[in-house]
């Protein structure tokens, strides 16, 4: 299968170079890139062919995945509505909907709308899926494998899905960080190094995430197991609530679903 991607920025970037460790070879791989130096730095950093246009880059291309900014994305797709040849389209952009890029692409119906994170990097993202329905089992199967080839999929069977998938898990590595920049911050006002800091924080979060995952208890359980009466963690939670910090995890992630949902309204049609 070989891939064009639309854009070559951030995302782009994490997701071939998922797909070259999962043995992907670069020779499958072009990025249509309107930036110079963006072009070099992907072509340095991963052996690909990168051109600027889009004509040269879709051309004997099998998937064409949209990795361009919500607000760039109606612009490609017009532009490559007389390009396409029976590829798969992918988008991964935030917001946009599936329907109206099939109908700045002349109505084409071969449309999936994805939701990956940047743990794509390394081959640990999950993303979330949504396909029109012309698309078919074969190409579903392809965008999974694409997307599969950096991480976990989860198929949705509604557009608006996406919306929270975004908010949940396409925004999520960045409340994660967050945290752990606190977690961080506070060990070294402890006194704790930088890097003594850094490794208890991080071996803390993977080590709760992966308990979390193989545990078949909830995690309100396992929180309870760690918060001994009268002990430390229990001052701590308590101060968690009294600040409201669930409740404003919670509000965050509506709102970047509502704004998912606004970038869908601004920059679309539907
Ligand atoms: N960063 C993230 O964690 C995630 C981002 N996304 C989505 O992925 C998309 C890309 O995001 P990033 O990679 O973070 O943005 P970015 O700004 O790093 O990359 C976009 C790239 O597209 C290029 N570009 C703009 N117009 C172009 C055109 N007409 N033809 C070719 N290239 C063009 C830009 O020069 C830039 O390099 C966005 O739509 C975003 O919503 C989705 C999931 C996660
Ligand atoms: O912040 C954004 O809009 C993009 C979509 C999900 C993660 N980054």
């Amino acid at each position: 299968m070989n891939i064009t991607f639309i854009g070559g920025g951030n995302m782009s970037s994490a997701l071939i170079g998922g797909l070259l460790q999962q043995g992907y070879s670069p020779g499958q791989i072009r990025v249509v890139e309107i930036s110079a130096e963006r072009r070099e730095k992907i072509k340095h950093a991963f052996k690909v062919e990168t051109v600027a246009e889009l004509a040269k880059g879709v051309s004997g291309s099998d998937v064409i995945l949209l990795a361009v900014k919500p607000q760039q994305l109606s612009g490609v797709a017009r532009e490559l509505a007389s390009q396409l040849r029976n590829q798969l389209v992918i988008s991964i952009a935030a917001g946009i909907r599936a329907t109206d890029i099939s109908r700045w692409m002349s109505g084409y119906a071969r449309v999936v709308r994805a939701m990956p994170n940047t743990p794509a990097l390394i081959r640990a993202a999950v993303t979330g899926l949504y396909a029109l329905p012309g698309v078919s089992m074969e190409e579903k199967h392809n965008a999974e494998a694409i997307l599969g080839a950096v991480g976990s999929v989860l198929w949705c069977d509604r557009e608006e899905l996406l919306d929270a998938v975004t908010a949940v898990s396409g925004s999520g590595p960045a409340y994660v960080f967050y945290f752990i920049e606190a977690m961080q911050k506070a060990g070294q006002e402890l006194g704790l190094d930088a890097s003594q800091a850094r490794r208890l924080s991080l071996a803390t979060f993977l080590g709760a995430a992966e308990l979390a995952n193989q545990s078949g208890d909830d995690v309100a359980t396992l929180r309870a197991r760690v918060t001994s009466q009268g002990g430390t963690t229990e001052r701590a939670i308590q101060t968690l609530e009294n600040a409201g910090v669930k409740h404003a995890i919670v509000h965050a992630i509506h709102g970047a679903s509502q704004r998912s949902r606004e970038l869908g309204d601004e920059f679309g049609e539907t």
